[in-house]
């Protein structure tokens, strides 16, 4: 399967960023890897627009209703209307910053289901919840929640939050033990272990993506600080290209 390299700019981003992606991040080989950019709501439609020939784009949140009086709320619907095909829920920015509990992501992944938009689950404990050792009971209610709205994701991150933006990877022991344990829950779940897509996320760059997506379990990544540059958001690309390449030729 294609290893998929997802761009969150989260609050952060420009027209001009697009242009840049256009010319850095758009020549890549297609087969070998799946590009999501996720922009702002505003840049959404130029982003389409612009990216269309071979990025995905992807927003960064969505509405848990389809309608009404939700001043600055955005529907699953409008997403889908400016074209956005993927859409990620549950960032631990959104969970922390906007108390968004499991309950509310799992309606949001509802409403994009509807909507054929595919939802990018984040997960992931925090450096306290690491240390003692209670991770695995974290991600667990934070995957069952993902389960109320009667379909699992296909697509799930695992973001530590104590990796995010600080410059600390976990060892790759780490990454590779609960991203397997992440698999494990949601099969026995669903039973459909085999199609599910976990992605690594917290300070991957363009040093590091080669090495993260070649591990055990990792289909790819959720890259934020790095992806606002479109020359080091594209040597990413490349690298992971040339890992999977590597993977098809042995
Ligand atoms: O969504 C992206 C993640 O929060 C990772 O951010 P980062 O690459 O800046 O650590």
């Amino acid at each position: 399967m294609r290893k998929i390299v997802v761009a969150n700019w989260k609050m952060n981003g420009s027209r001009s960023l697009i242009e840049a992606y256009k010319s850095t991040c758009a020549t890549f080989e297609a087969a070998a890897v799946e590009v999501v950019v996720c922009p702002p709501f505003p840049l959404l439609a130029d982003a389409r627009q612009s990216l269309n020939q071979q990025l995905r784009v992807g927003a960064q949140d969505c509405s848990a209703h389809t309608d009404g009086a939700r001043t600055g709320d955005v529907s699953a619907a409008l997403l889908a209307e400016v074209g956005a095909q993927y859409c990620i829920i549950g960032h631990s920015e959104r969970r922390a910053g906007h108390t968004e509990t499991s309950e509310l992501i799992s309606l949001k992944q509802r409403q994009l289901i509807a909507k054929d938009i595919r939802p990018i689950l984040c997960v992931g404990e925090t450096d306290v919840e690491r240390r003692e050792d209670r991770w695995k009971k974290v991600l667990n209610a934070q995957l069952e929640a993902a389960f109320q709205s009667g379909t699992g994701p296909s697509l799930v991150a695992y973001e530590p939050v104590w990796a995010i933006g600080t410059g600390l990877i976990p060892t790759s022991e780490i990454i590779v033990e609960t991203i397997s344990y992440i698999r494990k829950q949601l099969g026995a779940k669903t039973g459909a272990q085999s199609s599910l897509r976990v992605l690594y996320g917290g300070s991957a760059d363009e040093t590091s993506a080669a090495r993260l997506v070649s591990l055990d379990g990792v289909s790819g990544l959720l890259v934020g600080g790095a992806s606002l540059d479109a020359r080091r958001f594209g040597a990413m690309i490349s690298s992971v290209a040339e890992t999977n390449w590597d993977v098809l030729r042995d």
